[in-house]
């Protein structure tokens, strides 16, 4: 799984010991250790807005070390209402469908996720 932030809020995560979950610190990969009977939480674009962007969504990947080898996870991904309004200082109100619907269109024209980008009056790439 290529790099990417979750739309969420919170996502939760159960993988098990074949590892292979990255997140990106500054400039560099880490690697996640699996650890038995434990559960990850990542923070979700949705928490950055609902934040102001104290918390950060986190930029994760997914790169088996051995690909022969199969490997499960299971994910529980926590997303506000379709109709609730987000709003906060960093980006316009809006709702979790117009993020969605604004990720998927991205997706489909550009081939990519621009995410909060698209909902921050001071980035470049506000819509
Ligand atoms: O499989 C995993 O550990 C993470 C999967 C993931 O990042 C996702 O589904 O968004
Ligand atoms: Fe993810």
């Amino acid at each position: 799984m290529e790099l990417h932030t979750d739309s969420s809020v919170i996502s939760i995560l159960k993988e098990d010991e074949t590892g292979g979950l990255e997140i990106m610190k500054g400039e560099e990969w880490l690697r996640v250790k699996p650890v038995a009977d434990t559960l990850i939480i990542n923070l979700g674009d949705m928490m950055q807005a609902i934040s102001d962007d104290e918390y950060k969504s986190v930029k994760h990947r997914v790169k088996k070390k051995d690909r022969t080898r199969e490997r499960h996870s299971v994910c529980y991904f926590v997303f506000p209402q379709r109709d609730c309004v987000i709003k906060s200082s960093n980006y316009k109100p809006f709702t979790y469908s117009e993020f969605e619907a604004q990720v998927q269109a991205d997706f489909q024209y550009l081939g990519t996720k621009v995410g909060l980008h698209r909902f921050s009056p001071k980035s470049p790439l506000f819509l």
